[in-house]
């Protein structure tokens, strides 16, 4: 059975319709029986996958990504595409991943390799933040850092920008001074669907993104706006909701009119950076390639002599601002890390302590 180009594009599919030459191809011809789905859950032992809007079906885990020390990168997550042979209906198996484009990314305690994939192949991450109280560069920073280090393209939205009082030139010059003038930075009333169409450039056909950023930010209603949906249960429905929560999480995957698809699960809902994100892939690359050019491996970039950061700071080819915030974020990342390391130790304590109970209960009643 020959793929369905049109729907798979719906909800993401990155070509019109078979891929051009290149390892997606070839996977697709060294199984010729399959055809590509995309996971919009993942589950213990297998995923659910889609081909088309139409619903999701269960496909079967290959073996191989069951292995509990798989690397990360190894093993499906939402918004990869598979390669499945058979029924939808009945016995479908997954035959193949497909080669991820881009990762996101997050740190994982007691994870072997210490990271696990939330989402995969999203193109652009929109971080959203209220020109409300909600407002705070520093966090939005360390969504960037969250972002950029798998490889998807992110944008700030500032919503509420429509709100009394608020000032969105002062808030965007306060956030240039954080994270620099690369990222574009877009104010909006998520309400409004004029405003809001200035997001559109970046949801061409084919393209996935995400909306990430604290609840009441306004993710939803913009998703709506988006849609074209003026209510959907955002705020008003959400305040009679005695769990303060609202539904959108059981449609994974929305396809926008733009040809664009969102996709919204539980995950993508609850991504907060933890602080274990790693530097080198987060925008500081240059600092951290300069860090290699110190004469001395440990340099703390301070006073040593032979400093090639502090060199290019002397120079002027580096900003003194943005290598403060890279220290910042160092020594949050070292705070970080350690704290995961303690907790790794409890754990591994408590995996002993679990296994010598189970020896001693093993030992009095017999197996069990
Ligand atoms: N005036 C105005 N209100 C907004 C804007 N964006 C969001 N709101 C309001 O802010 C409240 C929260 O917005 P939501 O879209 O529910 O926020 P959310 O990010 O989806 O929140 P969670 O679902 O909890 O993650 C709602 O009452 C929205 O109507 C905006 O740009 N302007
Ligand atoms: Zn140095």
């Amino acid at each position: 059975m020959s793929p369905r180009f049109d729907a798979l594009r719906a909800i993401g599919w990155p070509f019109e319709g078979m891929p051009p030459p290149g390892p997606w191809q070839d996977a697709m011809q060294a199984h010729p029986g399959a055809r590509p789905a995309r996971v919009i859950e993942q589950h213990r032992s297998g995923y659910i996958v889609a081909e088309g809007l139409a619903g999701g079906f269960a496909v079967e885990s290959l073996p191989d990504w069951q292995r509990p020390r798989l690397p990360p990168g190894e093993r499906p997550a939402v918004g990869d595409w598979l390669l499945v042979e058979g029924d939808a209906a009945g016995d479908a198996r997954a035959a193949a991943l497909l080669p991820r484009r881009t990762a996101i990314k997050r740190g994982a305690a007691g994870e072997h390799y210490g990271q696990q994939v939330i989402a995969a192949n999203i193109d652009i991450v929109f971080v959203v933040t209220g020109l409300d109280g909600d407002f705070n560069p520093r966090r939005i920073e360390r969504y960037l850092l969250l972002v950029q280090s798998g490889g998807a393209r992110p944008v700030v939205v500032l919503t509420k920008a429509d709100r009394d009082g608020v000032d969105d030139t002062a808030a965007r010059a306060e956030l240039t001074d954080a994270i620099g003038a690369g990222v574009p930075v877009v104010a909006v009333n998520a309400k409004d669907r004029g405003s809001v169409a200035a997001l559109e450039q970046w949801l061409p056909p084919g393209s996935t993104a995400v909306l990430v950023g604290s609840s009441g930010a306004g993710k939803s209603t913009l998703t709506n706006t988006l849609l074209g949906i003026e209510k959907m249960k955002t705020g008003a429905v959400r305040e009679s909701d005695a769990r303060g929560r609202h539904t959108t999480t059981h449609r994974a995957l929305i396809p926008l009119p733009s040809g664009a698809c969102l996709i919204d699960t539980p995950g993508m809902r609850e991504l907060k950076p933890t602080g274990e994100e790693r530097l080198a892939d987060g925008g500081f690359e240059d600092i951290e390639a300069l860090a290699g050019d110190c004469r001395f491996r440990d340099c703390r970039h301070d006073r040593e002599p032979g400093c090639a950061v502090r060199a290019a700071i002397d120079a002027g080819a580096l900003d003194a601002q943005r290598f403060a915030n890279y220290l910042k974020l160092r020594d949050e990342l070292a705070g970080a890390a350690d704290q995961l390391a303690t907790r790794q130790a409890q754990k591994a304590d408590e995996r002993v302590q679990g296994k010598a109970l189970n020896k001693r209960l093993d030992d009095k009643y017999g197996r069990h």
